[in-house]
This record gives structure tokens, sequence and C-alpha cells, in this order.
């Protein structure tokens, strides 16, 4: 089937998904909006077909897998991937977006994608929540000010995976990844969408549109 073009479709503005599973959604189609994507809440496999791109949101990554399964998004997610659709995945997103995982619930799937392991949870309790000032490549301009929520980071990224930024270790630990990049697909560890900063969404608008 399919769909008839948006009537809201802004010429020239690249139509792009947020999974609206479960998660801030809202928070990122204002951001898409701002930027001047055509954002566009999607919950059914066959609205990934209309889409430019897709932003999987943070949120709770269990809970987004679980009902990812069982509206029979997976699969249809995972075939858009492997075809090169653009996709931004935030905190759970990134999660959905790693090929492996760490800490998962018992079973845990992702859509996969992007060659890496991420470590859910990974902060730890004292600082469920923090900012910290990140630079990320491809990012122009001041440290962006980045939101972490009991945030996952990267353990490990191979293949064609490229880091973009990292936070320093906490008490002198090591730096932790918080940001990776992979051809069209994007990922980062904190909330770009709760802040006043549009520069991760330009950053992702400019991947849907093949300029970055
Ligand atoms: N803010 C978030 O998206 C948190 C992610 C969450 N801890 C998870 O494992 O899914």
């Amino acid at each position: 089937m399919s769909i008839p073009p948006d009537p809201a479709h802004r010429a020239g503005a690249p139509t792009i998904g947020v999974l609206a599973l479960q998660g801030d959604v809202r928070e990122h189609v204002r951001m898409l909006e701002a930027v001047g994507a055509h954002a566009v809440a999607v919950r059914r496999p066959q609205e990934l077909d209309r889409l430019d791109g897709l932003v999987v949101p943070g949120g709770e990554s269990t809970t987004m897998w679980r009902l990812a399964r069982s509206f029979d998004l997976l699969e249809p997610l995972r075939k858009r991937v492997g075809g090169g659709l653009p996709v931004y995945g935030s905190c759970a997103g990134m999660i959905m977006l790693a090929d492996g995982i760490l800490d998962g619930a018992d079973g845990q799937e992702t859509i996969g994608g992007l060659d890496m392991v991420v470590r859910r949870n990974a902060f730890g309790r004292q600082i469920d929540s923090f900012e910290a000032p990140v630079e990320i490549d491809g990012v122009p301009g001041e440290p962006l000010t980045a939101v972490f929520i009991r945030a996952p980071w990267v353990e490990s990224v191979g293949g064609r995976a490229r880091v973009l930024g990292r936070i320093a270790g906490a008490g002198g630990g090591p730096a932790r990844i918080v940001a990776v990049r992979q051809d069209q697909l994007l990922a980062t560890s904190f909330h770009p969408e709760l802040t006043g900063d549009t520069r991760i969404h330009e950053l992702f608008v400019k991947i849907v549109k093949g300029q970055a």
C-alpha cells in the first residue's frame, strides 16, 4: 500500500521519523522541525517506507525492544537500516543501534547496524544523571553541554564506526566514548533534545541530505 504525500511536507525538507514506541518523542519532533526537517512520529512498519531518516529516542531500551517486537517493527527496522536509511539514536536509541550490548535485560535484542558494543546504565548510581561538556567531531563551535540520564557508554567500536566524542572519566578513570558515527548511522549517549542546542540534529539532517 502506498501512502499519499503528506500535505504538510515542505518543499525540499527531508521527512524524518521519530520512533514513537516509548521515550521522549515530542522533544525530538520539535528539534527536527526547528532545523527545517518535516518530522513525523512512526509506530507502524508501513510508516517506515516514506522516511528519509529516523530518530530512535531516549527512554528505556528494554521496553522499546519489547514494544518493537510486539508491533512487528524489529525486522522492518533492520531491513531499512541495512538498506542505508540514516538513523540517529540517542541514549536508549544508541543502545537500539548497537550490534552488541552489555548488561542488557535477559534476551534483550537491538535493531543493530552500528558496529559497537555499548554498556547499559554504565555511569553508575551516584551519577545517574549529569551534564558534561563534550566536543563532537563535525560539530563546530563551543563544546556541547551533554545531558546524560542513566546513560550507556560505548565500550568498543569496530569496522567503519568512528568515535566522534568522549567525556573525561570520573575520578581520573579512562575517558568514555559517548558519540559514534558509522556512515549514515549516528549515536550519542546523551540527550541533545533536552537542551536548546540544535547542533546534533543539524548534523543528522546534513547526514540525511548527504551533506555530511
Ligand atoms: N535516558 C535513556 O535513554 C536511558 C537508557 C536506559 N538506561 C536503557 O537502558 O534503556
